[in-house]
């Protein structure tokens, strides 16, 4: 595919509602007529062919890399050369300098995940040798964490459709939040409705704009924390219905014309999991995908959720704000956090690109054991 179509794609395309919006770092994001001319990055420019169809995804065990770090004698071993690690909010996300993600061995990983398990959000920065290294190494790096995930409708690499890219250039016009919604805000959890959804995962910047694109990170151990005993207690006793289907009408929708690789799904999860290494408990709904909680009558269940998102949105004192600089490299616990991203720079003719590597975990524990998940 060319450039040139593979842009159009992209603005025909746009098909999630994380999945365009955009801009570089180290390479231009400088507004020009065909912003792909000598753009470092182009072979990683989201392509969407419109051949790929993939079967259902089947189970499978997942073994968590956290849980081998624990019989290490040194759990955090991989940061000691480290130049400064910074809790960046007391409830969620730590800064690391001066470690070279790149070089990491599978120790080092998986004492890695353990941190991530542990802290919600794990920057990195200076990651230079981690980007440079190319899809290859994205996958490799991630399958060691857990079995890649395809997403059934962003955009990918030609060739690697395990990564899932989110873009925003001058000729990619439209953006599905700012359309029909008052703010760019929205809360989720990835892929939730997956029956296995991601565990520790990877995302950074390729390119970024002079300023804004900044992602949003709570915990959902803290929002949690937050609700009464007996609340919890209750929530504990319920499961929820998490749906790909609007994710994929959106984007078969004709005025965007993009893929479904995979047929939508939905499966329920209980409203509180349990972390399967660090057994701490986390509040499990997302507005992008929980539809609504099993059981409950309509107007219940709306109520509950609405009430559960409101918490989330409202919870600054909860939440961190990670602002990319060149060569940053995020990783998140997508079983206890949430995230957004920020449409702030929607009127800027820069680009953002940035890439997800996306291994996904265990189906997701009950918090309560008593919890009937098969019906
Ligand atoms: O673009 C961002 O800041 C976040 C994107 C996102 O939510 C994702 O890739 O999962
Ligand atoms: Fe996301």
């Amino acid at each position: 595919m060319s450039t040139a179509q593979t842009i159009t794609q992209i603005a025909e395309s746009l098909n999630d509602s994380l999945s365009l919006r955009s801009p570089p770092n180290q390479a231009n994001n400088a507004p020009s007529s065909d912003p792909q001319s000598g753009y470092r990055y182009a072979h990683l420019l989201p392509a969407f062919p419109k051949d790929e169809h993939y079967p259902p995804l089947t189970p499978f065990d997942h073994i968590d890399p956290a849980a081998r770090a624990l019989s290490h004698p040194n759990q955090t071993a991989f940061l000691d050369k480290a130049q400064s690690v910074i809790e960046i909010t007391p409830n969620l996300g730590t800064e690391v300098h001066g470690v070279n993600l790149a070089q990491l061995d599978s120790d080092g990983r998986d004492q890695l995940a353990l941190l991530i398990a542990r802290r919600g959000l794990v920057v990195f920065r200076d990651q230079q040798e981690f980007i440079d290294r190319g899809p290859d190494f994205y996958l490799e790096w991630g399958r060691h964490f857990g079995r890649l995930h395809i997403h059934p409708t962003s955009g990918h690499p030609e060739g690697y459709p395990e990564l899932h890219l989110v873009y925003k250039d001058a000729n990619a016009t439209f953006n599905f939040e700012r359309d029909d919604s008052i703010t760019t805000t929205l809360w989720h959890s990835d892929v939730s409705y997956e029956l296995q959804p991601p565990g520790v995962t990877t995302f950074f910047l390729l390119s970024q704009p002079t300023t804004g694109g900044d992602t949003l990170f709570t915990s959902q151990i803290s929002t949690l924390k937050r609700l009464s005993p007996q609340f919890v207690a209750f929530l504990k006793t319920l499961k929820a219905v998490h749906s790909g289907v609007e994710q994929a009408e959106f984007s078969r929708a004709g005025k965007r014309g993009g893929v479904v690789r995979r047929d939508p799904v939905e499966h329920i999860h209980p409203l509180v999991r349990k972390h399967p290494v660090t057994g701490q408990e986390a509040l499990y709904v997302n507005r992008q995908f929980t539809r609504r909680i099993v059981g409950l009558k309509r107007e219940e269940s709306d109520t509950i959720l609405r009430l559960l998102y409101d918490h989330i949105d409202r919870s600054s004192d909860l939440q961190a704000r990670v602002k990319w600089t060149p060569n940053t490299v995020v990783l998140w616990d997508n079983r206890n956090t949430a995230h957004s991203a920020i449409v702030d720079y929607g009127d800027s003719k820069e680009r953002r690109h940035g890439a997800r590597i996306t291994p996904q975990a265990e189906r997701p524990i009950p918090a309560w054991e008593g919890l009937d998940l098969s019906a």
